[in-house]
């Protein structure tokens, strides 16, 4: 039984116990949870094989005896494992640190969503294959012309605005120029998406392009209501990630990593959700899903997606479109609203 452990969390301990953590396997270096299983049911019944962390590389093998987990320890720890590719596993024995039941977690794992409609979250959509591998090239080549902007982890480049991030805001009264031409097809793709039944009020005038490294996301955060309007649309190039959806019920508009720790320790409800993104969809984040749902790409070298697992390619570069706002914004989320908050 491989999937028994979603709603347990587990760490290393000295103690002995019937739990294992096992370092070094796992579906980032390409050893399922089944062959796992396989390999440690030789000394006894293993009740379930589970993510440790969201590395992809360390899980947690739970036996119904102690005594099989001290067995296991002992034959395989910090030896070439002969039944997981002469892998060298670390073990250490694992107690429970806490339980939760997030009902979308399998194996530890945040399930991840292939379809937008799957989320039900109001106001999401994604279109696969939004631009051909040829756009894919252009607009790749046509950025990787232009000057980078180096941020700590990752590169950007701003069109029509800059985005400030110390403020996540935009200099409103500093137009960087028209965006450029190379855009034109993608604009014009985008102001007839389907699901918009106005589509005359899709007006782009800002475009953010962000370069990610293999490992590097972007942490939670709301757009700020108050710098954009409501239609938010991100191309997604070169390589996939997952992108998390989080809607804290306490929550405000601040990001989670600012809020203070009263008010997070007070907000255990937070409802999470996960869409996979390749290459060349195009995300929309409208009504519900832009202005109450925070969004967030995790900092991982690949995801687990419906038990494969995903590495992250070299890089990807994601073009958000935006439209920035001239006035305050009068959104009917006004908890998560920097214009109607105090
Ligand atoms: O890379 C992405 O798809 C999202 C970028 C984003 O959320 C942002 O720039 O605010
Ligand atoms: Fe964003």
């Amino acid at each position: 039984m491989v999937n028994e452990c979603s709603s347990t969390r587990f760490i290393s301990s000295s103690s002995s116990s019937s739990n294992l953590y096992v370092a070094n396997c796992g579906p980032y270096v390409g050893i399922s949870l089944d062959q796992i299983q396989l390999a440690f049911s030789k000394f006894g019944e293993v009740k379930s094989v589970c993510a440790a962390d969201q590395s992809g590389a360390r899980v947690v093998v739970s036996f119904s005896q102690e005594s099989s987990a001290k067995a296991a320890l002992e034959a395989f720890d910090g030896k070439p494992c002969p039944y997981l590719s002469g892998r060298i596993l670390h073990i250490r024995y694992s107690s429970i640190l806490q339980t939760s039941s997030p009902s979308s977690q399998v194996n530890g794992f945040l399930s991840v969503s292939l379809e937008a409609s799957e989320l039900q979250i109001p106001g999401i959509y994604l279109l696969k294959d939004f631009v051909s591998s040829e756009e894919e090239e252009e607009l790749l080549s046509a950025v990787d012309c232009r000057l980078w902007k180096n941020l700590a982890k990752r590169r950007v480049q701003h069109y029509g605005y800059e985005f400030m991030y110390e403020t996540r805001n935009v200099n409103t009264k500093h137009c960087l120029g028209e965006l450029p031409s190379f855009l034109s097809p993608i604009l014009k793709k985008i102001s007839s998406f389907p699901n918009i039944t106005d589509t005359g009020s899709i007006i782009i005038d800002q475009l953010t392009v962000n370069e990610y490294p293999p490992g590097v996301g972007l942490s939670p955060h709301i757009d700020t209501h108050s710098a954009f309007e409501g239609f938010i649309f991100s191309l997604s190039l070169a390589g996939p990630c997952i992108m998390e959806f989080r809607k804290y019920s306490k929550g405000s508009w601040l990001p989670p990593a600012i809020q203070s720790t009263v008010t997070r320790g007070e907000n255990p409800e937070v409802i999470r959700k996960a869409l996979f993104l390749p290459p060349r969809s195009m995300l929309l984040l409208s009504g519900e899903a832009r202005y109450a749902w925070h969004h967030y790409i995790p900092h991982h070298k690949g995801d687990a997606v419906r038990g494969d697992f995903i590495k992250r390619a070299s890089r990807r570069v994601s073009f958000t479109f935006r439209k920035v706002r001239n006035g305050p914004c009068c959104c009917e989320f006004s908890q998560y609203c920097d214009s109607q908050s105090d």
